[in-house]
């Protein structure tokens, strides 16, 4: 039997009803990155709160997005902050580690220096607030950006990022 995805991908070819025994398996696609700015400043960490989508909207997340094809993530930050802050930044030190966001985006995240202008949420987000370690969860982060301020908190204030209110 033919599987319906051998069909629909003309170019890939499955190892089953291909009549040259092909045993080359399907390409897997790689997730998008999307870039998270911990932007620091004064010890103190941004946050935003996103707006839309309404799935995510009033929840709060570091302030990045997509990584554009023939970008560095390093750009995307600085591109990102721009638009969405309407800041200059300059990415410092990346957060080890990558979190799945969905099945095709993972986020990876750099702390970043605050260069000049005073961040507003211009695109994505209504409100924004500057933490300090104290406050760091005072804020409902997203879900899936709990484990990444985590570690952002450890590699910024040397301190583990407890969850205790
Ligand atoms: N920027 C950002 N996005 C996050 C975080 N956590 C998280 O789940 N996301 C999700 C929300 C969006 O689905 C996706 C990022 O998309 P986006 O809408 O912010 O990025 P973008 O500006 O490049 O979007 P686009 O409208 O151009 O597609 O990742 C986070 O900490 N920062």
């Amino acid at each position: 039997m033919r599987h319906p995805a051998g069909r629909a991908s003309g170019s890939v070819r499955v190892p089953w009803g291909d009549p040259s025994g092909s045993r080359r398996l399907p390409r897997m696609t790689e997730p998008i990155v999307v870039v998270g700015a911990a932007l620091l400043n004064g010890g103190r960490l941004l946050a935003a709160r996103r707006s839309a989508p309404p799935e995510l909207a009033g929840r709060w997340e570091l302030p990045g997005g997509k990584v554009e094809p023939g970008e560095t993530p390093e750009q995307a930050l600085v591109r990102e902050l721009r638009e969405e802050l309407g800041v200059e930044a300059q990415p410092a030190e990346r957060v080890p580690g990558e979190w799945p966001l969905r099945s095709d985006l993972v986020l990876r995240v750099w702390t970043a220096r605050l260069l000049s202008g005073e961040p507003r949420p211009l695109e994505d987000h209504d409100e924004l607030r500057w933490l300090t370690p104290d406050e760091v969860w005072d804020v409902e982060w997203l879900d899936q950006d709990v484990p990444a301020v985590m570690e952002t908190v450890r590699l910024a204030w040397g301190r583990e990022g407890s969850q205790a209110r």
